[in-house]
């Protein structure tokens, strides 16, 4: 919303939510995420053509077209719960929206919703609409965190789906206008209603293939000797493949990928289609397993017990330039040390340490309510240390393990953190950042994913 209060200073754009701590975040100095871009552009528009309210009702009443991305998470309990999206936050939105209405609207699927949505929505729309002309579009968000602003300035393309009506057409246009005022209009693409919802699940089921599959290669070179980055490499040479996404790591995270795959995959079962609903599936369980088997190979170098050991984790963010940490790979890293009785030394630049404990103490998928809604677990609290400086958590630790691909960890002083450590002193890389090589010379015992392996681990049975 804020790029397109910044390419179209003629709309009057206002973001409207029912959290109150986030809209006073994102009207105050301190905007409530860190992205790369953000905070000029937000800067630039704000209280001018760019508005953060929440007075969501009345907002709403006035539009002619409300974009609705609320959170869309994985049903936690009842029918398809561990896969099906639960539409909760949609569907109030949608009642709430017909409730206020007055005036004809377009009203935006943003979110990333299980295809045949929009029908439920209309159906919402249409039942209590007192005669208002409600028209729903999908046009789904492919920005990914860290590159945000760059993927909504130049984004690789725009979709719209629309109704195959005169009025359903009219609105398409509509929408169309607002994005053609800085994208080129053949990369607008138009579709039915039905192939839009799907193709974004589409798109981040193949891009979280393709990490899958890395990572399933990952498992076979440090079963063989080859190098993953050298595969990878190879691979992505051929034109048609591409040398996009195909980097080996501890798993994916992110509050996207698992959650649109395992909507994917309940979408197939209702259909019918068990087979599809597997071949998707895989993608997950290969990316679970990617994880526990980074967790097996630390603490089976480490003679098979971390129990006592310090470790530290570099890094906590799903990825890096984002303080995100929804889905992150870390949470699952984590859980299996401290469940071998390890003490963990956290440092990440991003993430606070509220963040990390709240998230070490959330059940699967509870993390995409609202906080108020989410039960309080228990988080292990001696185990645990947040540290705000690597070279202090190095004293006196056991083993390092990489988990997010900061660029600051790519030239940390690791001289200083092998000094710092008991030996034999190990590093666990589980993002290809540091220099196998360079990481040997000093000393350490090193794993990097996928990367041909040092003796000492060579001779451990594998970690399965
Ligand atoms: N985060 C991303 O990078 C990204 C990218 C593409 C698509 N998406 C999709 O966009 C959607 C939102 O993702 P997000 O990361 O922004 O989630 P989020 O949980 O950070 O934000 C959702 C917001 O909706 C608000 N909300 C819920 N119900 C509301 C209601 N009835 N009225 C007003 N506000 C309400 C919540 O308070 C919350 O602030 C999801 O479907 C997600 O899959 C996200
Ligand atoms: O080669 C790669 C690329 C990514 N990752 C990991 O994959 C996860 C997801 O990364 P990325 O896709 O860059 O970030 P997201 O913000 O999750 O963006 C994805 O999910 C968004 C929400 O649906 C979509 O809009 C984007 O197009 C899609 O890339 C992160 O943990 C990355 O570290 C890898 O392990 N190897």
């Amino acid at each position: 919303m804020a790029m397109i209060a910044y390419k179209c200073p003629d709309i009057k754009v206002v973001v409207v939510d029912i959290s109150v701590n986030r809209i006073s975040a994102w009207n105050s100095d301190h905007l409530p995420i860190f992205e790369p871009g953000l905070d000029d552009i937000v800067k630039s528009c704000r209280n001018k053509n760019l508005f953060f309210s929440n007075e969501v009702e009345s907002h709403v009443s006035d539009a002619e077209i409300v974009f609705v991305s609320v959170n869309t998470p994985t049903k936690t309990r009842g029918l398809g719960a561990g896969k099906a999206a639960d539409l909760t936050y949609w569907e109030s939105a949608a009642r709430m929206i017909a409730d206020v209405s007055k005036s004809d609207k377009i009203v935006v699927e943003k979110s990333t919703v299980p295809v045949k949505t929009a029908e439920a929505i209309e159906k919402i729309l249409t039942h209590n609409s007192k005669g208002i002309n409600f028209q729903i579009l999908s046009n789904p968000e492919f920005l990914a965190e860290g590159t945000a602003m760059e993927d909504l300035a130049n984004p690789d393309r725009v979709l719209i789906g629309g109704r195959e009506t005169p009025e359903g057409q009219k609105a398409v246009a509509a929408l169309k206008a607002v994005y053609a005022k800085w994208v080129p209009e053949n990369q607008i693409i138009t579709m039915n209603l039905w192939s839009a919802e799907l193709s974004k699940l589409a798109a981040n089921a193949f891009l979280a293939q393709r990490i899958s599959s890395m990572n399933a290669m990952s498992a076979l070179c440090e079963a063989t000797g080859a190098d993953v980055n050298e595969v990878g490499f190879a691979v992505g040479k051929d034109s048609r493949i591409g040398a996009k996404f195909l980097n080996a790591s501890v798993g994916f995270g992110g509050s996207c990928f698992q959650k649109d795959i395992l909507n994917l995959v309940y979408i197939c079962e209702c259909n019918g289609i068990s087979e599809v609903a597997n071949y998707w599936r895989q993608v997950v369980q290969i990316n679970d397993y990617q994880k526990s088997r980074f967790v097996n190979r630390v603490v089976s170098s480490m003679f098979n017990t971390v129990s006592g050991k310090k470790i530290v984790v570099l890094g906590f963010a799903f990825k890096k330039d984002t303080g995100d940490t929804r889905e992150t790979p870390a949470i699952d890293v984590c859980h299996g040390l401290l469940r071998d009785k390890a003490h963990l030394a956290i440092y990440d630049p991003q993430v606070t340490e509220d963040q990390i404990r709240r998230d070490l103490a959330t059940s699967k998928f509870d993390w995409d309510h609202p906080q108020h809604l989410v039960p309080a677990g228990v988080t292990e609290k001696t185990n645990l240390s947040v540290i705000k400086d690597p070279y202090e958590a190095a004293k006196g630790a056991h083993g390092v393990c990489i988990l997010t691909e900061w660029n600051e960890f790519k030239s940390l002083d690791y001289q200083r953190i092998y000094d710092a450590m008991e030996k034999p002193a190990f590093i666990f890389d589980g993002r290809n950042v540091v220099n196998v090589q360079a990481m040997r010379k000093i000393g350490f015992i090193v794993y990097s994913i996928g990367k041909p392996l040092d003796d000492w681990i060579k001779d451990l049975p594998a970690a399965a």
